[in-house]
């Protein structure tokens, strides 16, 4: 479960995020969209302690971030657009050092299955500096499935990925989400978006333009949902005015 409310984030005068609210439940896939510098980065590092929030409660797991660090990080996976590894560590060392890290069972079994699915059982023994840009994304998808998070954040992982690392990688958060994960997957490929999530929060300018599921979105904008795509709406929310209205009883409640 991941719970973020009236979050804030500004960075020397830049207002990055403006009273952000939302909710992914066990179980569901959100899809973080919004054009360039809407805050997308800046929510996802938020949620794992990375960046300080300026305002706001978020949450992971019912742990707050900031006042129980330790036990958001326990429960959490967080694989950036460009993921930090080790350039001397192989890709079995990276596993390795990940599982003792949180203290996986089982990991040498856990870490084949996932080398298996992800392609890259031949190169177990690769250092990270000589993988290509697509591998290294595969080993980081790898190490941050290990632990079995309860939430996982995506930023743009399809980056670099050939179909069928697409291929796993949606199906992989699909599994995951029906064993109960909260994941959030921020990308610019809303065709995925709207083929694996289930809710979406749409950003610009660090402002909240809408929350809710996707067929909510769509009937806010077109009589016959089936009819439009996730895109077609995205330029709507984001290239006019569009603000989702509340009710008066959240308006009410957001005023106390
Ligand atoms: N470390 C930082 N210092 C100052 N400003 C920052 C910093 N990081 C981000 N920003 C600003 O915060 C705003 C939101 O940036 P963020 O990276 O969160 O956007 P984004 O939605 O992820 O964009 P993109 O789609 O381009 O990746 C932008 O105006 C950006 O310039």
């Amino acid at each position: 479960m991941i719970e973020v409310s009236k979050f804030r984030k500004i960075y020397s005068g830049t207002v990055a995020v403006e009273q952000v609210d939302f909710l992914v439940q066990p179980g569901e896939i959100l899809g973080l969209i919004g054009p360039n510098g809407a805050g997308k980065t800046t929510t996802l590092r938020s949620l794992c302690g990375l960046t300080v929030p300026t305002e706001g409660t978020l949450s992971i797991c019912g742990f707050d971030i900031e006042k129980q660090p330790l036990e958001v990080k326990k429960r959490i996976a967080y694989i950036p657009d460009d993921p930090p590894l080790f350039p001397e560590l192989t890709v079995e060392q990276h596993l390795a050092f990940t599982a003792s890290v949180f203290s996986v069972a089982n990991a040498k079994d856990k870490a084949s299955e996932l080398l298996e699915t992800f392609e890259l059982t031949s190169r177990r023994t690769t250092r990270a500096s000589d993988l290509s840009r697509g591998m290294r994304q595969k080993l980081a998808i790898c190490c941050s499935y290990l632990h079995a998070p309860e939430v996982i954040l995506l930023d743009e992982p399809m980056t670099g990925l050939d179909p069928h690392g697409i291929r796993k990688l949606k199906e992989s958060l699909q599994q995951r989400a029906a064993q109960g994960t909260s994941v959030i997957v921020s990308s610019h490929l809303l065709a995925m978006v709207e083929d694996i999530c289930s809710t979406v929060l749409i950003l610009k300018e660090g402002q909240q333009r809408f929350f809710g599921s996707i067929a909510e979105l769509k009937s806010l904008f077109t009589a016959n949902c089936d009819e439009a795509t996730l895109e077609q709406i995205f330029f709507q929310a984001t290239e006019t005015e569009f603000r989702q209205s509340v009710s008066a009883e959240e308006t009410k409640l957001a005023s106390l």
